[in-house]
């Protein structure tokens, strides 16, 4: 019998189809005394749906402002590619990284093709002078740019609504632009912040079907969202923040299935929770101090003084 050939080690460092899109190494952000995240680690691998989920005031938002530029974390590195990115929104765009917000954040006066195409000017390398002289070379960045904005509202299903202006459209498809728009500038990651948020469940259902759609055409997604139906029939991994830290990490069923989870979602301490180090020491220190105080007190001694 011949033993099957085995592979040869990698001898470089040249980036493989497997390596991470984004990589978050330690990131902290604090704000003042706050700690809103704390040494946060994570991963996002190609053609990935990554979840990120916790409650209200665990660091989501912060840890997504860190990674796109918004916020300077105070300690940590973010890198997409293989590169370390620089904490300024537009080179983070320019990356390859686009994002949509929490709340939306439209041109209500633009109309839904010009919104798109505002997505789109980390793409186009014409400069100022070039669009006030409507130069050949600036006309021909613009059909290019149109056509591709055109081929995004297609593919989102707003092509019929492309002169419509962005605040007369319900706020389902508001949401959709938004995504097309974050689509413009041609990301290999896309982050999503809440995009049910105030959904239907038929715009819910038809958002889970686009963010599939768009994992299909090879752009990773990372994605925050309270509806756990959503991230659970959606992610291939799903990563737990309670109070700024990672508290697991794994598959739908794993997080499912952590009781950790389920019991910070509830409020309730469980073992290894965030802080617990600090409430166990502080409580240490009280027992020790009630300890003493009730210990009979020994001739020339005072409390708090060694004998
Ligand atoms: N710019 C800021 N300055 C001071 N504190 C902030 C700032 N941004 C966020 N925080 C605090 O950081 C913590 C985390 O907030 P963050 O918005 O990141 O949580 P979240 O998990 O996104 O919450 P939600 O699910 O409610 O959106 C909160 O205590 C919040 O008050």
């Amino acid at each position: 019998m011949t033993t099957p050939p085995t592979l040869a080690p990698a001898t470089d460092n040249a980036p493989t189809d497997n390596d991470p899109v984004l990589r978050a190494d330690g990131v902290t952000m604090r704000f003042g005394g706050l700690t809103a995240v704390r040494g946060v680690d994570l991963t996002v691998h190609p053609r990935e749906i990554v979840g990120l989920i916790g409650p209200n005031g665990a660091g989501k938002t912060t840890f997504f402002n860190c990674l796109t530029g918004l916020y300077i974390p105070t300690e940590g590195t973010v890198s997409y590619k293989g590169t370390v990115l620089p904490p300024k929104p537009h080179l983070v765009t320019k990356a390859g990284i686009a994002r949509t917000f929490q709340n939306i954040r439209l041109f209500a006066n633009m109309t839904v093709l010009e919104n798109v195409l505002v997505g789109r000017h980390t793409r186009t390398k014409e400069g100022l002078w070039s669009a006030l002289l409507r130069s050949p070379g600036f006309k021909k960045a613009e059909r290019t740019s149109e056509e591709r904005a055109t081929e995004l509202l297609e593919f989102i299903g707003l092509a019929h609504k492309r002169d419509h202006l962005a605040r007369n459209l319900p706020y389902g498809e508001q949401r959709k632009l938004e995504i097309a728009r974050a689509l413009a500038s041609e990301p290999g990651l896309l982050l999503l912040d809440e995009p049910t948020a105030g959904m239907n469940p038929q715009e819910t259902r038809a958002t889970e079907e686009l963010v599939l759609a768009i994992r299909d055409k090879g752009i990773a997604v990372l994605v925050i969202e309270h509806d756990m139906r959503f991230i659970f029939n959606l992610c291939d991994r799903v990563a737990v923040l309670v109070q700024g830290e990672k508290l697991v990490e794994g598959t739908s069923d794993t997080v499912q299935a952590d009781e950790r989870v389920v019991a910070a979602y509830l409020g309730e301490p469980f073992e290894g929770a965030p802080g617990e180090a600090e409430a166990a020491e502080v409580a240490a220190a009280e027992a020790a101090a009630d300890t003493a105080a009730d210990a009979p007190s020994t001739p020339g001694t005072t409390k708090g003084e060694a004998p």
